[in-house]
């Protein structure tokens, strides 16, 4: 599935929908890659797998108001940065919802990435909306229904998408990894916790 428009649409999932706009913040996505590269305190967290401990393949950051906890751990809320505050400005504009929170996720190459989840930790509510604004390198976002029906999003530079209605329910997405050669690429997404 790749849709190319200046202009926000939603798309119709079998029990969920997405808000999808390539090129939602293209005027802003280099400045925004560069300060953020450089201003936001990105921590190397661990995860256990099978009863090891590994470094997680991406560094990280939870900022916000509150404390956040998946994966059976809690993150501890950096304060606001002033241009992600800003960013979550605009954001809440375009989805009509407030985020009090933000996880920011920094891939440094194309061995980074993210496994299968859903983002259906309690704390978020029933049907989360989740907006998700990527800078840097296109890199590929897979869902996949509870049935098998698969999607996939390149999630472009300065692009824009947002999960919502009962998506978390019954869709798990992921960032597959790639060519170790590919170029970094941050992203952010924005939550509303209880
Ligand atoms: O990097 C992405 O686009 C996905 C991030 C994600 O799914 C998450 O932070 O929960
Ligand atoms: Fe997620």
């Amino acid at each position: 599935m790749q849709l190319w428009s200046d202009a926000p649409q939603w798309l119709a999932l079998n029990q969920g929908r997405l808000l999808w706009w390539p090129d939602a913040f293209a005027a802003q996505a280099d400045i925004w890659q560069t300060r953020l590269a450089a201003e936001i305190p990105w921590q190397q967290h661990r995860l256990t797998l099978f009863g090891r401990e590994h470094d997680e393949p991406r560094l990280s950051c939870w900022m916000g108001e509150l404390s956040y906890r998946y994966s059976g751990k809690t993150r501890l809320p950096e304060p606001w940065h002033p241009l992600v505050r800003d960013i979550a400005r605009r954001v809440e504009a375009i989805c009509e919802q407030s985020f009090n929170g933000v996880l920011l996720n920094l891939y440094r190459h194309g061995q980074d990435s993210m496994g299968w989840h859903a983002d259906n930790e309690a704390a978020l509510g029933v049907n989360p909306m989740i907006a998700s604004v990527s800078l840097g390198a296109s890199r590929r976002f897979v869902l996949r229904h509870a049935s098998g029906e698969r999607k996939e999003i390149q999630l472009n530079h300065g692009s824009l998408l947002v999960m919502a209605g009962e998506m978390q329910h019954h869709w798990q997405h992921a960032l597959p990894k790639m060519a170790a050669s590919e170029g970094s690429r941050i992203n952010l997404t924005f939550r509303a916790l209880l």
